[in-house]
This record gives C-alpha cells, sequence and structure tokens, in this order.
C-alpha cells in the first residue's frame, strides 16, 4: 500500500503527516512510528502526525511521538495544520479541542485553558506545582503546568549553560511523573521576553516545542515573573504567547510545509 506524506515543521520542530480523512490507515504500532520518524532509515520526524475525520471538529489530530507513544498535545503541530487547512478550524485531540487561524505572523491557536493540579499534571504524589520542593543536580524549585501534555518547567540564569542533554532523560523518567514529562529550562529575559530550551518527552532535544513556550509562558506569568503577553525565543525562532484572564492560552507562530513524498507501508510495519 502506497501512502502519501506530507514533512512539515514549525520552528524546526518536524512532523510527518499522514492524512486518513479520506482513506482510512492500518493500525499504527509503536514500531512503525519509530522505523518512519528515524531519521537515518527512514523518513525522519520529531512527531507522526495522523488527521482523520472528526464528528464534531473540522479534524481530529493523533499525535505520535519518535519513540512511538501517542500523546495528548503538540502545538508546533497545531500550527501545521492549521496551515493545511487553510481557514479557521477546529482540531480535536487527546488533550482537548483546540481553535486556529490564519495570522500575519503565520497560525495562531487557541490552546484552551491551562490545569495547575497535581493531579492534572499528573504528579505521583501532592505538592505546590507553583514552587515545587523538589530538584535535580541544580535545577530546583519547578513549576508544574498541564496544557493538553505534561510540562515542568525551571527558571535558570542562563538556560544555555544547563545540561538539558543527561538531564532532560533524567527528569523525563523519574518516578514522580507517572505519565513522564516534557522538560524546559527558561531563562527571563526581561518581563516580555523568555528564552527557552526543551528536553520532549519522547522525542529529546527539539528545536522548538509549541507547548513548551505555552507551559513556560503560563509558569512566568503565573508566578508574577512576566506580563501576560510574551515571545518566548527557542532555538528555532520565536513564539508569542498570551494568556490574558487566566483562560485560554493563544499561541501564535509561523509553520511550514517543506516537501512531499510516498512511502510503501510494508517497508515500515
Ligand atoms: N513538539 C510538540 C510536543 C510534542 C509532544 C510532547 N513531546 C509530549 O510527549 O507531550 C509541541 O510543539 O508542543
Amino acid at each position: 500500500m502506497r501512502v502519501p506524506f506530507i514533512k512539515m515543521h514549525g520552528l524546526g520542530n518536524d512532523f510527518v503527516v499522514l492524512d486518513a480523512r479520506e482513506r482510512a490507515l492500518p493500525d499504527l504500532a509503536g514500531g512503525t512510528v519509530r522505523a518512519l520518524a528515524d531519521r537515518r532509515a527512514g523518513i525522519g520526524c520529531d512527531q507522526l502526525i495522523v488527521l482523520e475525520e472528526d464528528e464534531a471538529a473540522t479534524c481530529r489530530m493523533r499525535i505520535f511521538n519518535q519513540d512511538g507513544g501517542e500523546v495528548e498535545s503538540c502545538g508546533n503541530a497545531a500550527r501545521a495544520v492549521g496551515l493545511l487547512l487553510g481557514q479557521p478550524a477546529t482540531i480535536a485531540t487527546k488533550g482537548g479541542t483546540i481553535a486556529t487561524r490564519p495570522d500575519d505572523a503565520g497560525i495562531a491557536v487557541d490552546m484552551g485553558a491551562p490545569r495547575f493540579d497535581w493531579q492534572a499534571i499528573p504528579l505521583a504524589y501532592a505538592m505546590d506545582t507553583a514552587a515545587m520542593p523538589v530538584g535535580w543536580e541544580g535545577l530546583e524549585q519547578p513549576v508544574a503546568v498541564n496544557v493538553g501534555n505534561p510540562h515542568i518547567v525551571f527558571f535558570v540564569d542562563d538556560s544555555d549553560a544547563v545540561r538539558l542533554d543527561t538531564l532532560g532523560p533524567l527528569i523525563e523518567t523519574d518516578e514522580l511523573f507517572p505519565e513522564r514529562i516534557n522538560v524546559n529550562v527558561a531563562t527571563v529575559e526581561d518581563r516580555a521576553t523568555i528564552r527557552l530550551r526543551v528536553w520532549e518527552r519522547g522525542a529529546g532535544l527539539t528545536r522548538a516545542c509549541g507547548t513548551g513556550a505555552c507551559a513556560t509562558a503560563v509558569a512566568a506569568m503565573r508566578t508574577g515573573r512576566t506580563e501576560r503577553d510574551v515571545t518566548v525565543h527557542l532555538p528555532g525562532g520565536p513564539l508569542r504567547i498570551a494568556w490574558a484572564d487566566d483562560a485560554r492560552i493563544t499561541m501564535t507562530g509561523p509553520a511550514a510545509e517543506a516537501f512531499r513524498g510516498s512511502f510503501d507501508w510494508g517497508d515500515y510495519a
């Protein structure tokens, strides 16, 4: 079976997008996702995205990390799919329904409302998620937030100096996080500007993470570090994040299509 795909990215966080709205795909096993996402032997991507029909929304977006696991949300993929859909659209995900619309700066996404309860992150046991009494080798007192998927945010003097390649996997898999976690290290440059690097659950270091930018901005706003409208600078470029009224988060930034191709399902099944 020949399957067409679209290679897309948001600030360098890249995706293989499969459109199963008109022609259903066979069941996606973790091994198939890993093989397709493999940068040496497969097509290569941080996340595999599958678009399906949805009864209530414009479409459903399923998100698979490079490690094969299916997850709840992906901010950069939301902008990429928003670009494909072209007009104001709603996208159902495991993490909730989000809304996209074209904007002068690319695609604007209504990402929904953040959650802060320890059970909603989720954490293994109760604690204050605004200043968690935990630490890993100098990274201390993080803020936890769920923006459809789980994030922990460390505010540090210089995010570029943090050994995220070794600390990221350690924290991601700590038993405090029953569903593992995305790890953000952020430096507040001023009250409207944040510098951010992200170790993504199931994908490792990426050029950008949209939900990481949302979680970090909300964590900074919630703890009084910034105003309610900030620019978050990731290695791949900037995203604008607003959280005006303690309700829904708006993320605005670019998305791009890189190329289209097709593959033989049997080569990866
Ligand atoms: N790259 C994404 C996030 C993808 C999912 C994440 N790794 C998770 O496991 O929750 C983004 O742009 O938000």
